[in-house]
């Protein structure tokens, strides 16, 4: 198998002129989709969406029509559904489960978590983001009377665990002092990926744990999943431990790696 981490367009073009004999490759850039049918490779580029970076804003959320995009957003990034009978339903049984998980661990009712916030990278609905139909009509949400959209989010959790998930071994907790967190549900609208946006939430979300008093910072992330990987790695996170291959099949899913970056300096 061909293993292509940043396929050149103009390689793969070349490429799809000719009958490939066994043109299985993996590719790694969300930019390209390829797909193969008998021998022959074919190579369309996704519409990408550039971001005018001056219309960008990352901040806390602020109102319930916000947090209900960011969740949309979510549900349309970690789920894939298959356009079939009662699959809106589904959806929005979905949407309103996390929304209401999510409502009710920023607002406070679960003890086990101290604080949470969620933090969103949103933009005005105008320029090139206008050709992300979809995207737009999903995540969008009415701020000082004008639409916006939800275009890349996350939770920052200080807690000393997540439900199901590895423990963190720093710091040390010492009474009542909890100066460890973790990030969770990061993601960003496929449509506008590799754009720098998951880079600048993660970094946001470093800026609100230090005014937390935030010390030690978490992420977990997936084995299989390079993307989020290298986004960790760029960011300084560093490898603290795995779960075990017995606790990722008694959930019923890929293996997890713990991350861990200082934020005393
Ligand atoms: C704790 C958790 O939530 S883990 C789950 C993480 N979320 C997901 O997997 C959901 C689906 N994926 C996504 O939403 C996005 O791809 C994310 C969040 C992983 C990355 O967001 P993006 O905005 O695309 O990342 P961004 O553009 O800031 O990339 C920063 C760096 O991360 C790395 N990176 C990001 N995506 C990729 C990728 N697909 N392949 C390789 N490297 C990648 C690169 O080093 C990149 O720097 P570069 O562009 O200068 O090479």
């Amino acid at each position: 198998m061909a293993l292509l981490s940043s396929p050149d367009p103009q390689f793969l073009l070349h490429l799809s002129k000719r009958k490939f004999p066994n043109p299985k490759l993996l590719l790694r850039n969300p930019n390209l989709r390829v797909s193969c049918s008998s021998g022959q490779l074919r190579l369309a580029t996704k519409e990408a969406v550039t971001i005018d970076s001056s219309q960008l804003r990352i901040k806390e959320f602020l109102t319930d029509s916000e947090l209900h995009a960011a969740v949309r957003l979510r549900i349309r990034t970690f789920y894939e559904f298959r356009e079939s009978y009662g699959v809106e339903e589904l959806r929005r049984s979905l949407t309103e489960r996390e929304y209401e998980g999510l409502n009710d661990r920023i607002s406070g009712k679960l003890v086990a978590f101290k604080r949470v916030a969620c933090i969103n990278a949103t933009l005005p609905i105008s320029g090139s983001l206008i050709s992300a139909e979809g995207l737009c009509s999903e995540c969008k949400f009415i701020e000082d009377g004008k639409e916006r959209v939800v275009v890349g989010t996350l939770d920052l959790n200080q807690c000393l665990w997540l439900p199901d998930e590895l423990t963190g071994r720093r710091p040390e907790v010492s009474g009542s002092n909890l100066m460890r967190a973790y990030i969770s549900n990061v993601c960003v609208a496929k449509e506008l990926q590799r754009n720098g946006l998951g880079f600048k939430l993660i970094n946001k979300s470093k800026d609100l744990a230090r005014v937390w008093g935030i010390t030690d910072l978490y992420v977990h992330v997936a084995i299989d999943n390079e993307g989020a990987q290298k986004l960790y790695e760029k960011c300084g996170f560093v490898y603290e431990s795995e779960e075990p291959a017995w606790k990722a099949r008694f959930l019923g899913r890929t293996r997890r790696f713990l991350l861990w970056t200082d934020l005393k300096n």
